[in-house]
């Protein structure tokens, strides 16, 4: 347990070398191999990197070829950020067998991988589990599911993340989805510096996630088989046949390693007196640029909890924001938008300095309601807050739902 953690697994006692990584010969005839998430030479707070001790090195395998996704792009995005304000209804579920990988639409992004900066949001729509094992050279993945549990296997051992859960897998990290049934969610795919708690300030010590909640996967090797990697790299697919299977790790040691979180798990903090405090307060998870306090990206979330501001308007005021907001909704509704149209799996963007906020019905019924504790309950959306506009994909520029600006027509 633990995100930035440092942690050890092993199928069987004395798989890890104690004291060392890499001794001349590791035991049971394993190969010893080091991943790295961040630079060997990043500050140690930051440092991120395991080591696996596995049947095959990941070195063994022969070239990849590209392999065609067309509806999975990646930055540099060429379409101008447009200003609107724009929703979008869920993605329907595909009729024919397909798998998360081939289940994933890009919906917009910044930045580009080779900058290490900016975001791709992808949603997916999947019906069938992956036969194949996939890793992404171009970015950190953080899986968002709305409806279907993901049962993901990983190197480092499975996970499993039902809606209301988040996974984060490190970038290069192996995996593969099985499905119970019909998934749809939300990827954020991070170019940037990798997801990591936000501080927390005058909060103290507590509060917000807790690292404790991250819970790691424990080492589990499965037998081997020829298994099809897939990975993507500079924005395009590449595939090859390995004669083993990937998830042969049977220990590891380090803090680089996938994660679950569930965010019912999540302290959230809200005023206990006035005024409706900025969403920052709800950040998850952050991952931070260059300039102290502006993040590349942060993912927020809008938990059920008690409302108790007095003479408060309580839902999100209107604002015009500098970061870029693209919002999801994983169930129920949210409190700012009571006239209808946000439901869950579907989306909503709002663009840096776009105006938004409450819909005219909400701001009606706040405006004049009973200003007793209430609590607001049936509600999760969340929210990947990026520095730069998000730039749209074909896909999502032609899909809008129709004057979503009339959501904020009719004040007087
Ligand atoms: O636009 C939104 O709904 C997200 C949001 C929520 C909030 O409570 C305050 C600001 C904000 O951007
Ligand atoms: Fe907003």
């Amino acid at each position: 347990m633990g995100l930035g953690d440092h942690h050890e697994s092993e199928v069987l006692p004395g798989v890890l070398p104690i004291g060392r990584n890499s001794p001349q010969r590791p035991a049971h005839g394993l190969y010893a191999e080091q991943l790295s998430g961040t630079a060997f030479t990043a500050p140690r707070h930051q440092n991120r990197r395991s080591w696996l001790y596995r049947r095959t090195p990941s070195a063994a395998h022969a070239a990849f070829t590209p392999l065609s996704h067309p509806r999975l792009l990646t930055g540099p995005f060429a379409s101008p950020p447009a200003p609107n304000r724009l929703r979008w209804d869920p993605l329907p579920l595909p009729t024919a067998p397909t798998d998360w990988l081939d289940g994933l639409v890009t919906w917009a992004g910044n930045g580009d991988p080779d900058s290490g900066q900016g975001v791709a949001l992808h949603l997916y729509a999947a019906n069938s589990s992956m036969n194949r094992a996939f890793f992404d050279a171009d970015g950190e993945l953080l899986l968002i599911p709305q409806a279907g549990t993901l049962n993901i296997t990983t190197e480092f051992g499975p996970l499993t993340a039902p809606p209301g859960h988040i996974a984060l897998i490190p970038r290069g990290v192996r995996f593969r989805i099985a499905l119970d049934g019909p998934a749809t969610g939300y990827v954020c795919e991070n170019y940037g510096a990798p997801f990591t708690l936000p501080e927390l300030g005058p909060l103290g010590s507590n509060g917000l996630a807790s690292a404790r909640d991250f819970i790691a996967p424990n080492a589990a090797a499965e037998p081997d088989a020829p298994t099809t990697l897939v990975q993507k790299f500079g924005g395009h697919l590449w595939q090859t046949r390995l004669p083993h299977t990937p998830f042969d790790v049977l220990g590891w040691h380090g803090n680089l390693c996938p994660h679950v979180y569930d965010l019912a798990r999540f302290n959230a903090i809200g005023t206990v007196s006035f005024d409706h405090p900025d969403p920052s307060i709800f950040t998850v998870l952050t991952s931070p640029s260059d300039t102290p306090g502006t993040a590349n990206a942060d993912f927020v979330i809008f938990p059920p909890r008690w409302m108790v501001a007095e003479d408060t308007f309580r839902p999100p005021w209107f604002h015009r924001n500098v970061m870029s907001e693209y919002m999801g909704l994983i169930h129920g509704a949210y409190d700012a938008k009571e006239g209808g149209g946000f439901v869950p799996g579907g989306g909503s963007l709002h663009n840096r300095m776009s105006a938004h906020g409450p819909d005219a019905i909400t701001h009606a019924r706040a405006s004049s309601a009973d200003l007793k504790p209430v609590k607001l309950d049936n509600t999760l959306a969340f929210m990947v807050e990026t520095r730069m506009p998000y730039r749209l994909t074909d896909q999502a520029a032609r899909t809008p739902q129709p004057d979503y600006d009339a959501v904020w027509s009719g004040f007087r």
